[in-house]
């Protein structure tokens, strides 16, 4: 299998169903003004968005039910490398809606109760699949029930067989994963202040929350702040950098590109958060969680500030 194959796990995924309305008011009944489903799920985008851009990746994927059937049906009609383990529960929807300044309303389902043995078959899915791969993106929030611990063991595992972890989490399944020392995390801002337990409003403030998870076991942490861009803190310093987008039409799925076009880059240093960063806002421009094509990423549109002085020394 090619070397540089980026395995992606969605212990999670979703059925993604996006509808733009005119204004949001709960309470009312409300004509969409359209309607769009897309195959969902942190590391199912992931995958999307690097198949998209001829990177190689296999997306490992839990599927239950006829929603489950429908979630593979999307992504094989995508062309995306797909490992489907069965599942018992249902897969699930989320529900997005999106008013037309691009403000986001997401409805996000638990998802259903994954067994021991289905767990079991998902390791062993990610294994077949990783044989030669140069990274393991484990991605999104766990099903009811699963063991937080669940993505540090799958860490343990593949870094001790050699290949690179990514983690992108939340709450206590990020905290342990860090102890599994991954090779990278990539947390949003209020994932960041979650893990620290303390608000994340300055750049001060971000940066040493991430080397707060770096001291806990993260090599690297690309912290995405919206529309304030991204901060990647790693051993060589700390560089910033942002992409405006002046009229962002749905934000779904924008961390999971950066993250994408940043693994894509060679997961290091500034030209990798440009890249990363020109992904996320491409992302940011489409509609629902479609995921850009080479013809939707603008470089020249990104902002790096190179800063080898900050993280410590900002801090001390
Ligand atoms: N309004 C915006 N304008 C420009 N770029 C944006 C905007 N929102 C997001 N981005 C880009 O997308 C990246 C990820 O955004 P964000 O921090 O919201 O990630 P996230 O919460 O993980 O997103 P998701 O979970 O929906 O994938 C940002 O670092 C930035 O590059
Ligand atoms: O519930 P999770 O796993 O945290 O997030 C799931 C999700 O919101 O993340 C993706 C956008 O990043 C969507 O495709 C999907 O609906």
């Amino acid at each position: 299998m090619n070397q540089h194959v980026i395995v992606t796990l969605t212990l999670n995924p979703s059925l993604d169903r996006t509808i733009e309305v005119d204004r949001l008011v709960t309470g009312a009944v409300i004509r969409a003004t359209s309607v769009r489903l897309d195959p969902g799920g942190k590391g199912v985008n992931v995958s999307r968005t690097l198949l998209a851009n001829d990177v190689p990746t296999v997306a490992v994927v839990t599927a239950g039910g006829a929603d489950g059937d429908q979630l593979v049906h999307l992504l094989e009609t995508d062309g995306i490398p797909l490992r489907a383990v069965p599942a018992a529960g249902r897969t699930r929807s989320n529900v997005t809606i999106v008013e037309p300044d691009g403000v986001v309303t997401k409805l996000n389902e638990p998802g259903e109760p994954l067994s021991r043995a289905e767990l079991d078959a998902v390791a062993d899915m990610v294994l077949a699949a990783t044989e030669g791969a140069s990274w393991v993106v484990t991605c999104g929030s766990l099903p009811p029930g699963v063991p937080t611990e669940i993505y540090a063991r799958l860490c343990e595992f593949f870094t001790a067989a050699g290949v690179r972890v990514a983690v992108d989490t939340s709450g206590p399944a990020l905290l342990a994963a860090l102890e599994a020392k991954p090779v990278l995390v990539k947390p949003n801002r209020e994932e960041l202040a979650e893990a620290v337990g303390r608000p994340v409003g300055s750049l001060g403030d971000v940066i040493e929350a991430a080397e707060e998870l770096r001291d806990r076991g993260a090599r690297t942490v690309l912290a995405s702040l919206g529309a304030d861009g991204a901060v990647l803190v790693e051993e060589e310093g700390v560089t910033i950098g942002e992409a405006p987008v002046a009229a962002p039409r749905s934000t779904v799925g924008a961390g999971d590109a950066l993250l994408a076009g940043f693994l894509a880059a060679g997961a290091r240093g500034a030209p990798a958060l440009a890249e990363g960063l020109a992904w996320g806002a491409a992302a940011v421009c489409l509609p629902a969680s479609r995921m850009p094509r080479p013809e939707d990423i603008r470089r020249d549109i990104v902002r790096i500030h190179t800063r080898p002085d900050l993280g410590r020394s900002l801090i001390a």
